[in-house]
């Protein structure tokens, strides 16, 4: 692995999620590896989760973590090849990520999209300067497309809850028999990034060991490439049908982009709902908007398992940090 900015970065995800659950089960057990070693997190939108659980991780690998809040405190960078800066960007990417490069060992970005031009977001050509320029591992704490640290740690969890009800082959650390897991979009009263649910989706397919289904209102169709495999429906009672797992996210358009259309609360997941699944376990990447994306019955209920999915974002950032380190 050179870099984690998809799912494209990881060979083989049981392995993967198998090293985050041995992790979790003993969190200093390479608690040397990382002696010596920096990771400089850059931080162009807020975060709570991301920057908390690896930091957490980076110690417990022995490695020191920098945070730089560069939106609100760095020079504002320029991304844009020949730019004539003569507007409000003060430094250059070209400029910036080299330096970066000499200061750190691994370089973790967060970056939002703009949700206004969807050809630039989706270019990710934030993440891409930095890969361009930094010269050494980037990881994603997030970019304009994808959450790859989140959608590693939906899958560690989705894994966990199976071998908790003794639904995995211990042999194989795959599903006994696929899961039915239903990503559903819910209200929201702004637009948000298809980050979350672009990437939920490319790792699931991944993984390969779900039969997947998505379930949102007419035009919140999610970029093909990454939902290609999965089933996708309009009627979300008939998807939420003997579900095993249901993730809860909002996007806006991807389509006519960065819009909200439709906003119906009807799209809230209730209790009344979740008796249409098979007792599902309720997953959400936080923060939410109580009762307006996502009830207090749900998130207060015994099916929600959303803060011990929080929890295990420490174990995927470990596992990552990890295989980065022993690549050098
Ligand atoms: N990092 C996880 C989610 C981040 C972001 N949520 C938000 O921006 C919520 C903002 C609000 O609720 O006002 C998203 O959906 O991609
Ligand atoms: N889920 C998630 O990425 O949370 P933060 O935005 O708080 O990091």
């Amino acid at each position: 692995m050179n870099h984690f900015v998809s799912v494209a970065d990881v060979p083989d995800i049981p392995a993967l999620v198998s090293r985050a659950l041995a992790y979790k089960n003993d969190p200093y057990q390479d608690v040397t590896l990382g002696e010596r070693r920096r990771i400089g997190m850059l931080f162009l939108n807020p975060s709570m989760r991301t920057r908390l659980s690896t930091q957490v991780a980076a110690q417990q690998l022995g490695m020191e973590a920098v945070v730089f809040n560069v939106g609100s405190e760095g020079w504002a960078l320029e991304f844009e090849e020949e730019a004539i800066m003569s507007g409000n960007t003060v430094e250059h990417v070209k400029d910036a990520a080299p330096i970066m490069g000499k200061y750190f060992d691994i370089l973790c970005i967060r970056t939002f999209p703009s949700l206004k031009n969807r050809e630039d977001d989706y270019s990710e050509l934030y993440i891409n300067q930095f890969i361009k320029y930094a010269g050494i591992p980037i990881v994603s704490l997030e970019s304009a497309t994808l959450h790859p640290l989140q959608s590693f740690t939906d899958i560690i969890t989705i894994t966990e809850q199976l071998a908790l009800q003794g639904k995995l082959d211990t042999a194989t650390g795959k599903p006994a028999r696929k899961p039915k897991i239903v990503l559903t979009w819910a209200p929201h009263v702004k637009p948000l990034p298809q980050c979350v649910a672009n990437s939920f989706a490319q790792w699931v397919n991944a993984w390969g060991e779900a039969d997947f289904v998505i379930t949102h209102p007419e035009d919140y169709e999610l970029e093909p490439s990454f939902t290609k495999g999965a089933t996708i429906t309009h009627d979300q009672d008939e998807a939420l049908k003997d579900a095993d797992f249901v993730y809860v996210k909002n996007w806006s358009t991807f389509n006519d982009y960065g819009k909200i259309y439709v906003n119906d609360p009807e799209w809230m997941l209730t209790n009344e709902k979740l008796a249409l699944t098979n007792n599902a376990k309720v997953m959400h990447c936080l923060p939410v908007r109580r009762n307006v994306e996502l009830s207090d019955e749900i998130l207060d209920g015994p099916n929600s398992i959303v803060t011990t999915q929080a929890g295990n974002r420490v174990w995927a950032a470990q596992a990552v940090l990890s295989e980065l380190i022993r690549r050098k």
